[in-house]
């Protein structure tokens, strides 16, 4: 602060003010030092999840529908991304899956980006048809959701066995209501919420508060909740082997079956990606034969829109060659991913509907983090106001009006 008050100001009112506000300009420096000091990865969260993103930080971020719409101009804009084609048509192998084939999304099958700072990285920009989407989104809210795979819920709630959804449902469509004993799901008895579990997912449907205040465990009395608050709480369902987030280990000796489909997903995609790399001017090439691919463990993440996924490395399986495949449903999201430290400064893609992610060579163990859910950005057709998707997408619809999901796939022992 510099020491004397220009001279132009007489009163001592004045002088007040001006000295209140040198000391509001210091700490605001002080603050800014601060994030520049923190590590990289660190920073560029932070410039995701201001208020609004300034264009500055959003033009440097890669977008797949700029990739399926403007396919030259963005790679002329970013020289480290590479195209390459799939060596198979996703789906022509499973048309069950993908959808079926009609003109609008034809070409969108055999196209795949490669990051040449991040070798491993595979960007496959939607390849689903919008039918295919709401049949899978389904899935992830209904009967891959149910009891015996566990939810983040259950650590705090007595979830029903028969499931979250067709209580929302029920209440939804009336048939529950407030006066039914099973209307409120109860709180187990309030417990500590391990530092892990309120750290890891930041937001408001998360385990406790933004990644800012998560040192802070949480251990309030907690309240019962309507299907519906309790829904849109849900963080995580895992498939398969089961995770526990506290010990960051699976229980290896009881694995529940992964959905048959799930496993013949993951396989397709992994081999669509056999063999490339090899053509770009890359110094890695995929060598993982796809037909070796085994789904043995998935992680379904629901997003609301404040709540964010911190940075980490997937680093539990026993099986770290073996790529994990990842795909992305509702509303667009800004994924961060970097190198083997937080202090590589990480690439920014913004992740929409649809599309895959394959994280096989060193990008299976890089950082990677998503800080923030981008608002508005629903595709049509996945809105619950449009009648032509059938009168059983309407409560879909409306939770996806505020909802990401993305659903991980990956194998856990060795082939
Ligand atoms: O939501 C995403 O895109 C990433 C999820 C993720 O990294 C995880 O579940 O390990
Ligand atoms: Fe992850």
């Amino acid at each position: 602060m510099s020491a004397k008050p220009p001279s132009h100001l007489k009163s001592r009112r004045q002088i007040k003010i001006w000295e209140e506000q040198q000391k509001q300009n210091a700490a605001k420096r002080q603050k800014m030092d601060s994030y520049v000091n923190q590590n990289p990865f660190r920073y560029a969260e932070r410039n995701f999840k201001a208020r609004n993103i300034p264009d500055s930080i959003m033009s440097k971020v890669i977008d797949t529908s700029e990739l399926l719409n403007n396919k030259e101009s963005t790679m002329d804009k970013f020289s480290n991304i590479q195209h390459t084609t799939l060596t198979q048509d996703l789906r022509q192998s499973s048309p069950n899956l993908f959808g079926k084939a009609d003109d609008q999304w034809r070409h969108r099958t055999l196209d795949a980006y490669l990051l040449s700072d991040i070798p491993g990285l595979i960007i496959i920009p939607n390849p689903f048809t919008p039918e295919a989407q709401r049949r899978l989104i389904k899935h992830c809210l209904t009967n891959y959701a149910l009891p015996p795979n566990t939810s983040s819920l259950d650590a705090h709630y007595d979830r029903p066995v028969s499931g979250i959804w067709d209580l929302y449902k029920r209440e939804q469509q009336g048939v529950l209501t407030t006066d039914d004993d099973d209307y409120y799901v109860l709180p187990r008895k309030a417990q500590a919420v391990p530092l892990e579990d309120s750290s890891f997912y930041g937001g408001d449907g998360g385990g406790g508060g933004d990644n800012d205040d998560y040192k802070k465990p949480v251990n309030s009395t907690l309240p019962r909740l309507t299907p519906s608050e309790l829904l849109r709480k849900q963080r995580w369902v895992t498939l398969g082997y089961q995770y526990d987030w506290k010990t960051k280990v699976y229980d290896l000796e009881h694995g529940l079956p992964m959905p048959k489909e799930l496993d013949e997903m993951a396989k397709t995609v992994v081999s669509a990606v056999e063999g490339i790399g090899s053509d770009a001017a890359l110094s890695w090439k995929n060598t993982y034969p796809g037909s070796s691919f085994k789904a043995e463990a998935g992680v379904i993440n629901y997003y609301q829109l404040r709540d964010t996924l911190m940075a980490h490395v997937d680093k539990s399986e026993v099986n770290m060659d073996a790529p994990l495949v990842s795909v992305s449903f509702g509303h667009a999201s800004i994924y961060l991913i970097g190198g083997s430290s937080k202090d590589t400064a990480p690439t920014p893609i913004c992740l929409r509907s649809g599309d895959l992610l394959i994280m096989s060579g060193s990008s299976r163990k890089s950082y990677h983090g998503v800080p923030r859910i981008l608002e508005n950005t629903l595709p049509p057709y996945l809105s619950s106001e449009q009648d032509e998707h059938g009168a059983d997408w309407k409560l879909y619809g409306d939770y996806m009006a505020s909802a990401r999901i993305n659903l991980n796939i990956r194998q856990v022992f060795p082939s």
